[in-house]
Formats: C-alpha cells, structure tokens, sequence
C-alpha cells in the first residue's frame, strides 16, 4: 500500500509573529510535491495565528507541539487536547524527547496523553527513540519497542497516528541517523507493528525520521523503504523545509 509522504515542521520554542508569518508566506510561495502531505507545529501561543494565515492553503495544517491530557482544571501553563480540538488544531506532536527528557514525561503519560488526543479526535504524532548511551549498549530497538508497547494500547485507530523515530543523540546535534541506521529501527517499528497490531496497520503506518533532517541529507533517507516522511526542527525554520517536503520529487 502506498504510503503518502508525512513532513512535520516542529518550530519547538522559536520565533515571533512576525517570523511564524514569513515562514508561512514562503510556504505558501514554495512549489510543494502535492503528495506530500504538510503539518507545521508553532508554539502554542502562535497555533492560531499560523492556523488563520495557512487557512488560504488548505493543504498546510497545523499540529500542538504537546497537550495534557485532562479536558479542564487548576493545570496550570498547560494546554489540553479538548482545547486543540475546540480550536480547530486537526493534530499534536506527543511523547518527543524533549518533553520526556527535560520535563521528565513518562511512558506512561505519553500514553495517557495519546488516549486522551485520540479521544478528542486528534490526529497523534508519537515520538520515540534512543539516547546515545541506549545505542552504545546496542539497545536501540528495545528502547523503541518498549515506548510504542507503553503507547499501543492508548490506539485504536491506528490511521489516526504517526510513528516519529527520533534518536535522541541525533536531535538538534548535526548528527543524522545515517540512512542504514534509520532504516534499521524504522524496519524494527514495522515489524513490531505487524506482530503487536496487525499487517494491515503494519503496511500503512507512517513512520517518520527526525534528527538534524536537512536539505543536504534527505533524499537519501526519503528513499529508504521504511521511511515515510521526516518531522524537522532546526531546518523547518528555515527556506531549506520546502526543499525537505520535496525530498521524494
Ligand atoms: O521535532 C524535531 C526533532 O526534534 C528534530 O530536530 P532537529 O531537526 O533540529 O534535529
């Protein structure tokens, strides 16, 4: 079945208006492959702003780059998935390392978060991946195994969910995966998959690559056989992300 290729741009906590406006007038100006499909995840406070500005081109949608998983209540600073949804924001990033390493997410909430996402209809990019030090000692796939057992039971509609792999030693470091080594977890994760789930959702899953993607890297990751798309961060900052969504032209 084919897969239809999956970008994410996570601007993690950068920008302005004024610079969240010009990325998108660039994206609306750049020629994107039509079978590419485009998600771009500002910071919350810019969400709806983006959202307004992209509304001219449909294609572009908007993702939250986190959410709680409680609809209401004394949450303090957080954002939850019933107020995504009530916005109109169609998906969310969830379980990316950085929540899980800084803020000290679990498995376990990255799966109450994704049930809760699902629940209200949003569409879910799950994130997991390996420190340096878990693929030094050879544990990379266990690793990632054990994240998506954690998150599995939280799904069930599987169309409704990304896999993005991201090494964490890879992530903002100019340390890509190289297209072997991200073809080998992102092999493990479709395996895992047909056996966990089934072979239906093994075929049409999309599993996603992330860490340092850039222009001068991503054809060849595009062409291996298990990578369906890339969720960029540094480089979704910049011009180089159409050429990013263009990775299979
Ligand atoms: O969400 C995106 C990833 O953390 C990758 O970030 P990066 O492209 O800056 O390495």
């Amino acid at each position: 079945m084919a897969r239809k290729f999956f970008v994410g741009g996570n601007w993690k906590m950068n920008g302005t208006l004024d610079s969240g406006k010009k990325l998108v007038a660039a994206l609306q100006e750049a020629k994107l492959d039509p079978n590419t499909e485009v998600v771009v995840a500002p910071p919350a406070l810019h969400l709806l702003f983006v959202k307004e500005l992209l509304a001219k081109d449909s294609k572009i949608e908007v993702s939250g780059q986190n959410a709680y998983h409680k609809v209401s209540g004394a949450f303090t600073g957080e954002v939850s998935v019933s107020q995504l949804q009530d916005a109109g924001v169609p998906w969310v990033i969830l379980g990316h390392s950085e929540r899980r390493t800084i803020f000290k997410e679990t498995d376990q909430d990255i799966a109450e978060k994704t049930k809760a996402a699902l629940d209200h209809n949003l569409k879910v990019i799950v994130c997991v991946g390996e420190t340096l030090e878990e693929r030094e000692a050879n544990k990379s796939i266990d690793v990632v195994v054990r994240q998506l057992n954690a998150a599995a039971p939280s799904v069930a509609d599987w169309n409704k969910v990304v896999v993005a792999y991201e090494p964490v030693w890879a992530i903002g470091t100019g340390k890509v995966a190289t297209a072997e080594q991200a073809q080998e977890v992102h092999a493990a994760i479709r395996k895992w998959a047909a056996e966990k789930v089934s072979k239906e959702v093994s075929d049409s899953l999309r599993i996603i690559y992330g860490g340092s993607v850039a222009a001068k890297n991503c054809r060849e990751l595009a062409q291996q056989p298990d990578i369906d798309g890339f969720l960029v961060g540094g480089a979704s900052l910049k011009p180089e992300f159409a050429d990013i969504c263009n990775a299979r032209l």
